[in-house]
């Protein structure tokens, strides 16, 4: 029963950015949480959270809502933690990774699976069409490129550099290559056959990062009996969407994955006190 939950905001700490979402509580028609308005701050930026205050009055989601927060890099969400407990009022609560009632975790180490990657699938979870496998691209710091089974499990899948990790370790491992910016690599078609240092870069990061998403999901998607559905999120994703067959376009996804946890983490709780 979708009942309408109080607000909540959601905090996916990444490794570069600080993803925030609001959440009225209500869900769209596919059973996803509706995210009324989102925000973002980059890691460093976590010591003044005047902006998130500024964004916080603009959602109306009131002075002291709720507050889960992913955990992908620990040293940011302690500082995320205490920087909103003393400038904004409540304590965000650390939201961990969903319970094998929630999503199970067919890797080697369950623990170990990055939760930012468990959150899109239990979205995916929701979203795709019953009995059809799922591969979600994440393309942010790190790009990932992972698989929910068609019961539903998650099964891994690939991590590989993002466009502006692989640009700066060009340029910190190298002698001679240049740092590219990363919107150079990311908001352009540069041309395959670059000319001078930089176009060659460019080209490389760009068509190589679009190039192994596709043969990585060429490859998982061998071994299935179905056509799987494809997800695309993170802060890359607008690039990959017109080279990935398929795929639908999902900002919000990981934040969508962690509201849905965090509600059903609360309800199984609520049902084991009931005992019934
Ligand atoms: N507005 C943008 N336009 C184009 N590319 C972008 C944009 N914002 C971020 N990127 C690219 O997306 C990648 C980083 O994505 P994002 O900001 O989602 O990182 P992140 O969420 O902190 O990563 P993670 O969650 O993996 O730690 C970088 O490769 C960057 O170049
Ligand atoms: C791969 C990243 C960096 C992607 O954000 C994150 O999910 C992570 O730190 N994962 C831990 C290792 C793992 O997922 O197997
Ligand atoms: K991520």
């Amino acid at each position: 029963m979708a009942a309408a939950s109080s607000a909540l905001i959601a905090a996916d700490v990444g490794n570069t950015r600080v993803k925030l979402g609001y959440f009225d509580g209500t869900l769209d028609a596919s059973g996803l949480p509706v995210c009324g308005s989102r925000f973002a701050i980059s890691v460093n930026a976590c010591a003044d959270l005047g902006p998130v205050k500024r964004w916080l009055d603009e959602t109306g989601a009131g002075s002291e809502p709720r507050v889960v927060v992913s955990d992908v890099n620990p040293a940011v969400t302690r500082d995320l933690t205490r920087a909103w407990k003393e400038q904004l009022g409540t304590k965000p609560e650390q939201i961990r990774r969903p319970d094998p009632q929630i999503l199970e975790n067919r890797t080697d180490h369950p623990a170990r699976t990055g939760p930012d990657r468990l959150f899109n699938a239990v979205a995916a979870n929701v979203l795709r069409p019953k009995a059809k496998p799922a591969i979600i691209i994440d393309a942010g710091t790190a790009t990932t490129i992972d698989l929910v089974a068609a019961d539903g499990a998650f099964e891994g899948g690939a991590i590989l550099p993002g466009f502006a990790l692989s640009a700066q370790a060009l340029q910190s491992y190298t002698a001679l290559l240049p740092l590219v910016a990363s919107d150079d690599v990311t908001d352009s078609r540069p041309n395959p056959l670059g000319r001078n240092t930089r176009d060659a870069i460019r080209s490389g990061l760009y068509w190589g990062g679009v190039g192994a998403v596709i043969e990585l999901v060429r490859r998982i998607s061998i071994e299935l009996d179905d056509q799987p559905a494809i997800y695309l999120t993170g802060g890359a994703a607008p690039r990959l969407v017109p080279y990935v067959a398929q795929a639908r376009h999902l900002p919000t996804f990981a934040l969508q994955g962690m509201v849905l946890t965090s509600r059903r983490s609360a309800g199984t709780r609520e049902e084991s006190n009931c005992g019934d």
